[in-house]
């Protein structure tokens, strides 16, 4: 089966200073992939270059089995993504944002009752967006990621500045997405706890390096909490639980 995600030997320098350095990365169709990773890790950097808003130096980017080059690619639009906050026309209903979006990806309005559904802000009516709450902004930069059912999300950081509640709701709607959708879901944090409880493999990057990826199921096997796997990698200790093979 082809990887939904699969990232080789990519390099990335920014006026001179190294900000990814030799990520491989694979997400697996229909599984959840937690990228973790400190403040300033390169996790905004990777999903970046995986949509070729940044350009790799060296590398490959493979998303949903098609090679990404320079520009467009037709691809893009059977993926969704919250990358970086997301910006709507705050004068306008939620509705209305998801109307422009559909202009803006040439699809229909059909979708887009269902999808404010989904996410739980079907009946906000006319409330203009300006007046949302946080995790309401979130609902619909995720409804809007959604519209076009896509076979695979990239969310950079969703459940940034959202309150426990707001977290809650984001990770059960994630799950549900998944399960309900079998989308397979690329998912950024610097919350480890959010993503063991969230993420089947969990992805480490630090300094720009990938440091492992891990299967959760094998180490909750082994007893190992996500915690102490990262401390000892940082750490440069035991690991315990190998991770899986990388890059090629
Ligand atoms: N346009 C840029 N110019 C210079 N340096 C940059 C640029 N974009 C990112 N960087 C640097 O690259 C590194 C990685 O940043 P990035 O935003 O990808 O990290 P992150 O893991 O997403 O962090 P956070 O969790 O804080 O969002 C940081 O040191 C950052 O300062």
């Amino acid at each position: 089966m082809t990887n939904a995600v699969e990232v080789r030997h990519l390099s990335k320098s920014i006026e001179g200073s190294p900000i990814l350095n030799d990520i491989c990365m694979n997400v697996r169709q229909g599984e959840v992939y937690g990228f973790l990773g400190a403040n300033g890790a390169g996790k905004t950097s990777l999903m970046k270059t995986l949509y070729h808003i940044i350009f790799p130096d060296t590398g490959t980017v493979c998303l949903l089995g098609e090679t990404i080059n320079k520009g467009n690619n037709p691809v893009f639009s059977r993926i969704g993504s919250i990358i970086e906050s997301p910006v709507f026309y705050s004068h306008l209903s939620a509705y209305e944002n998801m109307e422009l979006h559909c202009r803006y990806m040439g699809a229909g309005y059909e979708n887009i009752m269902e999808t404010l559904s989904l996410l739980g802000i079907a009946e906000t009516g006319k409330k203009a967006v300006g007046k949302f709450s946080l995790g309401m902004k979130q609902r619909l930069a995720l409804a809007r990621a959604m519209l076009t059912k896509p076979d695979l999300l990239i969310l950079d950081e969703p459940i940034n500045g959202l309150d426990p509640q707001g977290i809650i709701e984001v990770r059960e709607l994630l799950l549900r997405i998944n399960h309900e959708y079998h989308t397979s879901i690329l998912i950024s944090s610097h919350i480890l706890d959010e993503l063991s409880k969230i993420a089947d493999t969990i992805g480490i990057i630090d300094h720009g390096a990938m440091l492992a990826e891990v299967s959760m199921k094998e180490l909750t096997a082994k007893g190992i909490d996500l915690e102490t796997y990262y401390l000892g990698l940082l750490g440069g200790g035991e690991k315990n639980v190998e991770p899986y093979p990388h890059g090629n």
